[in-house]
């Protein structure tokens, strides 16, 4: 049987704008404020996952989530109409109303936790959507995440899903984007990697001073406990604390793996050798470590450039490609060492740049915009086909931006209720486009 490594993207929403909301994150704290393009933003993700699919890839799209959410506004309080909820959260609380009205569900990579067939003991493919409690505009994602997933991964033949993890600072989730899987070929047992921030039940173990850690180790364990996972197949490392201080908010915004690679920077983890160690000893294939020397890139660069926010992926010649942000072309030092790895012999053979700088301006780079689930070919064809990339999709969801997205928005538009209709109408009609049912709660 074939086995394939899927990447699910994000599709941004008509509300995508730059609120400085995410604290620890560079980009998204330095951009507040910034005018977006919505339009942009979905254009240039459904290009970057166009390009995927036309390499041969399978690639589908997750659909992104409801904004405003009138639903979160009400429950603290603001009432009346529609449009005077929005009136009256702008006026008392802009703060709450921006976190409501964020398209951070673009950033799939926090969408879940997904772990292979290969790897459970149930032999289905697990999902865990991330409760995302640091932040309160992404905290109010997991429940419609999760109808989502199931709506796309429909077939609980083949596909078992879970509830997010406790709403509390415990159990702190961020899903894939703190989550890796080395193996060998996709469909064998594999070595997941769960790379958690701090220890959240034990005050003298590190942590950063600055930053918050946002995944703790309880999570991630409670995760790979659901996903009915071995103890040999799961290797649990703590990102190094400074670096979170330094901006590096998720562990993809340090390091990526596939398949026998891990790419990561020197300064990423804490006790790194060990923790090499550990995976060399549970995962008996060829692996490459690649490790990305500070005196080649500074943290700052590859916090900039989003270095390790990259997808590296196996094209169907079974060669390794980077997916890099153009962000890694501007910076000297990361755009020479880029083209150094190319020459170091490693499965990586080619690097392809991609425009996704709406979201880059945020702090979501390739990486996070896209979810991971490897698959098999009878799970792949399990899954909703109306979510698959393919030219007819890539031109309908298209024209589907062209016809109900703004390529202008700021802070002060999303008070304005029209916004409400618009992203109502356009989510309507991508539920048909998708045949996902009734996933909004608009339509409940
Ligand atoms: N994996 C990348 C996630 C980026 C995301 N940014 C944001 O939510 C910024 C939103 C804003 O500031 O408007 C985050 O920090 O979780």
């Amino acid at each position: 049987m074939k086995h394939f490594e899927a990447n699910f993207d994000g599709l941004v929403g008509p509300t995508h704008n730059y609120a400085g909301l995410s604290f620890g994150n560079v980009a998204s704290l330095s951009n507040a404020a910034l005018v977006s393009n919505p339009k942009a933003a979905a254009k240039q993700g459904l290009q970057k996952a166009k390009a995927l699919a036309d390499m041969g890839m399978v690639q589908g799209m997750l659909a992104p989530q409801e904004r405003p959410d009138l639903y979160t506004l009400r429950r603290i309080g603001f009432s009346g109409s529609d449009a005077n909820v929005l009136k009256q959260a702008a006026k008392e609380a802009p703060m709450l109303l921006n976190a409501c009205c964020s398209a951070s569900s673009m950033w799939t990579a926090n969408a879940a936790t997904v772990s292979p067939s290969a790897d459970t003991r149930d032999g289905k493919l697990h999902f865990t959507p991330a409760n995302l409690v640091d932040k309160l505009h992404r905290s109010i994602e997991p429940l419609t995440t999760g109808r989502i997933l199931t709506a796309t991964f429909s077939d609980p033949h083949y596909f078992h899903h879970h509830s997010h993890l406790p709403e509390h600072n415990s159990f702190g989730d961020e899903g894939a984007a703190n989550h890796t899987r080395l193996c060998n070929e996709y469909g064998h047992a594999g070595v997941e990697l769960f790379v958690y921030g701090q220890e959240a039940t034990n005050p003298n173990t590190p942590k950063p001073q600055k930053y918050p850690a946002r995944q703790t180790l309880e999570a991630s364990m409670a995760v790979a406990r659901l996903h009915q996972l071995e103890e040999d197949n799961c290797v649990f490392i703590q990102q190094n604390p400074d670096v979170i201080d330094q901006g590096v908010f998720h562990n993809d915004v340090i390091a990526v793996g596939n398949q026998n690679v891990l790419f990561y920077h020197e300064q990423a983890f804490l006790n790194t050798q060990h923790k090499i160690d550990e995976i060399k000893r549970k995962l008996d294939t060829e692996l490459y470590f690649i490790e990305v020397p500070t005196a080649k890139v500074a943290i700052n660069d590859a916090v900039k450039s989003y270095l390790f926010n990259t997808q590296i992926i196996t094209l169907p010649s079974g060669e390794m490609a980077i997916i890099a942000p153009t962000d890694c072309q501007e910076n000297p030092a990361v755009f020479a060492y880029l083209n150094e790895l190319l020459t170091l012999n490693t499965p990586i053979k080619q690097v392809l740049y991609f425009d996704v700088k709406q979201s880059m301006q945020n702090g979501g780079g390739p990486a996070c915009l896209r979810l991971r689930v490897a698959m098999n070919e009878m799970e792949v064809a399990a899954v909703n086909q109306h979510t698959l990339m393919n030219d007819a999709l890539f031109s309908r969801l298209n024209l589907w931006v062209d016809k109900h997205y703004r390529d202008r928005l700021t802070t002060q538009d999303l008070a304005d209720p029209q916004l409400i209709i618009e992203s109502r109408t356009a989510l309507d009609e991508l539920t048909q486009i998708m045949k996902l049912g009734s996933v909004y709660q608009f339509q409940r």
